[in-house]
This record gives structure tokens, C-alpha cells and sequence, in this order.
């Protein structure tokens, strides 16, 4: 925790106040007892259940005992208790609401089901029933509260790690070859500590309350000990003689509870980052020689890819057999309206398609590996080094607990064997190229110190941390203004320059897609219906989609009088695959054949591909109309 963040709650009127507050309560668990025990322990049978008095400022009790002292040194036992208790409840809770993301989908899906139903039984309930499992007394009070605690907690952390688990930093550092421990440890607990530490604090409270009760009720804490809970029941025996003797110790269970809670809400605020060094491992890419009918530099090889998913009513293969190829250096764009299966032809590419979800390939290779056969472990070690993603929204690509440079180096550490000096120089050498201005010091800020053009150039910089041969882009501009899209797609443009890198660029924008690459896959209903050059997007396009999509950007010369075209009825629903060419609903030149049977995606001499039954008579269609405007 930075000391800057602790001052700053600490000086805060409830930060202030709580940590006084919470303090003294520990100052008098530790020191009460070794002072006050003599005292809280001398029987007097001449002042026997006596009001408040000089010398008894909370009266005493059926044995003449100083209730103030009691009071006092029961501290001790009731904090430590409380704390035990919190303890095992944090622990198990963390280990049950985390276990979806260490155990893998099928088992946490069990896990998840066994938290649902603990979490249906009230506290008390389970406390009682764990408490008559594990005994009266201590022994058995203290793990009953802690297990009692722990399916509330584990829900939270459930849904928390969810919610985390989603965002586009940790889909970074999964490709960056982040294990599943060190993903939780690192990536996945920082962002969810504060409402974490704010209920275990708050558990803390609780569990004082807890305890108190099981003492009350004779199931906790045994003569000759005592805590609050034993007190106050003690001194509701004579509540209606002197209400001091159950007052004193209701107040130190209410002042300590929510000195805990505020104390909880406090440190909340200052929570921070403290991370383990990252161990070095060396990986050398496999060298890229010629296979089975791919040219020698091939460095994504995709062939016949399916995505699909459970539905209500039967599978959903949103990608159905997609196929194609990315040269060293290639710039290729995948475009396509929403829903069209971009995002998760790239997700399968870059092993992110998680559970309950199935990729098939009869082809999914990188740098010559076949990623479906291929180890999590060497997966990890050679997507790691020598390839990156860039995703949509600059805003969650990165952790916004640790600092840019700090993440970036990660990589260099884990994969490149550096020191943390040397992998932090390349953090800052890897912005530099980036053109993040003030390198040095910008790796030390935040992510929410950076704007998003910057952070997005900053997620470039971490792509080229090790030595990638591809970087899959998904959708990188949308989220930006249209003059820092161009510097990011120019800065794309630069890395692929300097380093032979392939580029696979998602967008929905079939224009920034014609601008920065050399190829167009245009994809409809999960298949690629057209792969093209893109300086022949505007005069070759053959499939009636494509051209669609073309119409459909306004261009200097459109009629601006006129409505904008748009492709008319829906796209596709994946759920509901239609029996022949997916487009054949909206496609002005359908017939009968087209909604019978699929078109193959055949590809011509010259490496253009066409998935349309029609395809060759809207080529000629449109010689005929170009001869016809010459003539004229
Ligand atoms: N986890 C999932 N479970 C079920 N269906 C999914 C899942 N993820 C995506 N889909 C479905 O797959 C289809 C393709 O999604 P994908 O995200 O690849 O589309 P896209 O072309 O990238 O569109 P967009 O530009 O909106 O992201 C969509 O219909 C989507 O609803």
C-alpha cells in the first residue's frame, strides 16, 4: 500500500477517527489484561451486585467483581475471537468464491452451486448448527462463526472475480502467459481488495456480535472465562436492579464493531498493489519453415474454425468454419456488421474463448504450432512472446492498480528473462516507440493518468514487449475521436513496418479497414463470404454483401438530400442458421438456389475467394455496366 494513499485516509475525518478509535480498542485487548486482571478477578462478597459507585463505576457483580474492569480486560478474549473467527471465514470464503477461476469452469460451476445453497441459510442458523457439530466453548465457537461467515463472503468474491475476470486487462495478461494462480493473485484480487477488505472488516464487527451471542446463550466462552457475550449475559440477570452491569459491556461490543467497520471503510480507500517479482522463462519461437501446404511464411494459419456455445434449444455456432491465412508482415481486416463472429474468430485465435464455449479447428496454427494440441504451458510461453492483442476499449485493457510501466515489464520479465531494472528500461525504450511522450516518467503513472489514445498506444507498446509476429487488433478505434484514430492506426501501421508484423484488424468500419490493409475478409453469419484485396474493395467486389457494406459509407459524392443506404432486414440470428446462403433474406439477387444450398467459398487463381452463387454474373453484370459508361 503506497504511503501517500494511507496518509491521505488517514487524515480523513472517518479514516481519523476509526483508526483512534480501533486503536484503542487493541491497546486495551493487549495491555487491559496484564494490568487489570487482579483486579477484574477480586472477588468482594460484601459489595455483591452493587450499582454504580466511586469505586465501582459500573457496579459489580453476584460475586463483588468490578464489572468496569471486566469490562475492559474481556477485550482481549473478544477481539481475539472475533478476529479467529473473521479469519477462517475470509480464508475459506476466498477460497470457495475464487475457485471458479483456479478450478476451471466444471469445477467451479459445483463450487458455485454449493456457495448458492449455504448462502439461502441465515447466519445464526448455520452458526448454531455448526456450533452443535463442533462443540460449546471456544474450540468449537470459532470455526462455527468462521464457516458461518464464509458463504456470504464467498458469494461476494464470487460475483467480484466475475466481473473482473472479464475485462480486457486480464484477457491481456492470460495471452501474456499469466498463469491461473499468479492471474488471481496479481490481476483479479487487487481490483476486487476493497469491498473485500470493507466485508471482512465488517465480518469482524459482526462476528463480535456473533460471538457475544453464543457466550449469552452458553455456547461460547466457558467459566472461569469471560468476554463481552458471557458479561452481558451475566448482567442481564439483574438488568432491572443495575442496567450498568449488561450496559457496559453492550457498549464495548457496539463501540469495537464499528470501530472494525469504519476502520474497514477507511483502509478501503488506501487499499493498493503488492505484487511477487515474476520468475523468468525462456522460450524460442519454433522457426517458421515450410508445411503442409502453406507457404514458408505463413504465420496464422485458420481452417475450417467453428465457435459455438450451449443454448436453450441446442448449440449456437456463431463462427462456422473459418478459414484463412496471415503472411509475415500481411495486414489483413476482418469486417462485418455486429454479430457477424469478428470478435470471436479472434478470441479463438488468441485462446480466449472461455468455458462453457468449444473451438474446433481442422487447422489452428501460429508460427507453425498447432494451438489446439499444443501445452497451456508452451501456449502460453509463445503467444506470450510473439503475439499481442489490442482491444476496444483503451479504458480496461489495462490493470488500473499497477502502474503502465510495471505492466508492460511484466511481460519482459516473464518471458525474456529480465532483471526488474532491465524489463522496466524496455518499458520505457517500448513507449518511446510507441510515441508516448515523456516515457519515463509516463511508465510510472496510473492508467487513469494517461488519455485514451495514449493508453492504446501504450497497449501497442506492450504488444511489441517481446517480438511479435502477430497483433490482432479488435476493434482498436472505436472507442477514440477520429484524429487520435488515425495516429493509432498510423502507429499500427509503423510497427507492422518496422518489425514484419502481421496485422489481423477488426472492424465494423470497412473504410479504416480498406486504408491500413492489403486484404478484406468480410464476414457474414460466422463465415467469411469475401477475401479480397482491398485496393479492389470499391471496383471488384463480387459478393452482394460486400457491396452492401461499401454502399452503405457515405462518400463525398453521396446525395445528401437522399436518406443513407442501409442493407435492408436483420442480420442473421446464429441460433437459427438458415438452410442456404446466410444472406439470402436481405440479398437483392437471391433465388431459389440461394436459399436452398450454401454457397462454397471458392477462391479464384489469383487468391480471391467468394462465398456467392451469383457471384460471377455480378462481375460480368458489372463489365457490361462499366463498358456501357464508356460507350456512352
Ligand atoms: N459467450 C457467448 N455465448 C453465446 N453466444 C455468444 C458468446 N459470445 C458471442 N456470442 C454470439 O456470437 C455472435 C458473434 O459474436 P462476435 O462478438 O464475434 O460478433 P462481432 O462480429 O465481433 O460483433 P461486434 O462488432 O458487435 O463485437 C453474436 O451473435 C454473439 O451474440
Amino acid at each position: 500500500m503506497r504511503g501517500s494513499r494511507w496518509s491521505g485516509v488517514l487524515r480523513s475525518p472517518v479514516g481519523a477517527s476509526a483508526a483512534a478509535v480501533l486503536s484503542g480498542v487493541l491497546v486495551l485487548a493487549v495491555l487491559a489484561p496484564v494490568l487489570w486482571t487482579g483486579k477484574a478477578n477480586a472477588v468482594d462478597t460484601g459489595r455483591i451486585l452493587q450499582g454504580s459507585s466511586a469505586a465501582h463505576w459500573m457496579g459489580t457483580d453476584s460475586l463483588g467483581r468490578d464489572i468496569f474492569f471486566r469490562v475492559l480486560v474481556a477485550t482481549r478474549l473478544s477481539v481475539e475471537l472475533a478476529l479467529a473467527a473473521t479469519a477462517i471465514g475470509v480464508l475459506a470464503g476466498l477460497l470457495l468464491g475464487t475457485a471458479p477461476v483456479l478450478l476451471g469452469a466444471r469445477a467451479g460451476r459445483f463450487v458455485t452451486a454449493v456457495v448458492n445453497i449455504a448462502v439461502a441459510f441465515p447466519g445464526l442458523l448455520l452458526a448454531l448448527f455448526f456450533a452443535v457439530i463442533f462443540g460449546v466453548g471456544t474450540g468449537g465457537g470459532v470455526p462455527a462463526i468462521g464457516l458461518a461467515t464464509a458463504p456470504g463472503f464467498a458469494r461476494l468474491t464470487q460475483t467480484l472475480v466475475a466481473t473482473v475476470s472479464g475485462l480486457d486487462f486480464v484477457a491481456a495478461a492470460r495471452i501474456a502467459g499469466v498463469g491461473r494462480v499468479r492471474l488471481l493473485l496479481r490481476h483479479v484480487l487487487p481490483n476486487v481488495g476493497e469491498p473485500l477488505v470493507v466485508n471482512a472488516t465488517i465480518s469482524a464487527g459482526s462476528a463480535l456480535l456473533a460471538f457475544a451471542g453464543l457466550s449469552f446463550l452458553g455456547l461460547g466462552v466457558q467459566a472461569p472465562d469471560y468476554d463481552w457475550g458471557r458479561l452481558l449475559g451475566e448482567g442481564l440477570n439483574g438488568l432491572y436492579i443495575h442496567p450498568a452491569a449488561a450496559l457496559a459491556p453492550t457498549v464495548a461490543v457496539v463501540v469495537a464493531g464499528l470501530a472494525f467497520n469504519l476502520f474497514g471503510e477507511a483502509i478501503a480507500k488506501g487499499i493498493g498493489q503488492r505484487t511477487p517479482a515474476v520468475e523468468a522463462a525462456s522460450f524460442s519461437p519454433p522457426a517458421t519453415g515450410t508445411r503442409a501446404g502453406l507457404p514458408a511464411d505463413v504465420v496464422l494459419a485458420v481452417d475450417g474454425l467453428h465457435v459455438g456455445f450451449p443454448g436453450a434449444d441446442g448449440p449456437v455456432t456463431p463462427v462456422r468454419g473459418v478459414s484463412f491465412a496471415l503472411r509475415r508482415g500481411e495486414a489483413v481486416g476482418v469486417v462485418g456488421e455486429s454479430g457477424s463472429g469478428k470478435s470471436l474468430t479472434a478470441l479463438a485465435v488468441a485462446q480466449l474463448i472461455e468455458e462453457p464455449g468449444r473451438v474446433h479447428a481442422d487447422r489452428l496454427e501460429f508460427l507453425g504450432e498447432p494451438l489446439l494440441e499444443t501445452g497451456t504451458r508452451a501456449r502460453r510461453q509463445l503467444l506470450g512472446t510473439s503475439f499481442a492483442m489490442v482491444f476496444q476499449d483503451p479504458a480496461t485493457s489495462f490493470n488500473p492498480t499497477q502502474r503502465i510501466g510495471r505492466q508492460l515489464a511484466e511481460v519482459a520479465r516473464r518471458h525474456q528473462g529480465m532483471s526488474r531494472g532491465q524489463a522496466f528500461a524496455r518499458a520505457v525504450d517500448r513507449l518511446r516507440a510507441v510515441r508516448v511522450p515523456a516515457a519515463h516518467r509516463r511508465a510510472r503513472q496510473f492508467p487513469h493518468e494517461f488519455s485514451g489514445g495514449m493508453r492504446q498506444r501504450a497497449m501497442i507498446g506492450m504488444g511489441v514487449m517481446g517480438n511479435p509476429a502477430l497483433i490482432v487488433a479488435d476493434e482498436p478505434t472505436t472507442a477514440l475521436d477520429v484524429t487520435v484514430q488515425r495516429q493509432v492506426l498510423r502507429l499500427l501501421q509503423d510497427v507492422r513496418a518496422a518489425d514484419d508484423v502481421a496485422i489481423l484488424l477488426i472492424s465494423h468500419d470497412i473504410t479504416v479497414v480498406g486504408q491500413v490493409c492489403e486484404r478484406v475478409l468480410v464476414m457474414y453469419a460466422g463465415r467469411i463470404v469475401e477475401d479480397l484485396p482491398a485496393a479492389e474493395l470499391h471496383t471488384a467486389a463480387r459478393h452482394p454483401y460486400t457491396r452492401a457494406l461499401l454502399a452503405a459509407v457515405p462518400d463525398m459524392t453521396t446525395d445528401r438530400e437522399q436518406p443513407l443506404a442501409v442493407i435492408p432486414g436483420k442480420p442473421a440470428d446464429p441460433s437459427r442458421p438458415p438452410r442456404g446462403c446466410a444472406f439470402a433474406p436481405r440479398c437483392p439477387f437471391a433465388d431459389a438456389q440461394c436459399t436452398s444450398a450454401d454457397p462454397p467459398l471458392d477462391a479464384d487463381g489469383d487468391g480471391r475467394r467468394v462465398a456467392c452463387w451469383h457471384a460471377g454474373e455480378l462481375a460480368l453484370r458489372d463489365t457490361g455496366r462499366v463498358a456501357a459508361g464508356e460507350q456512352r
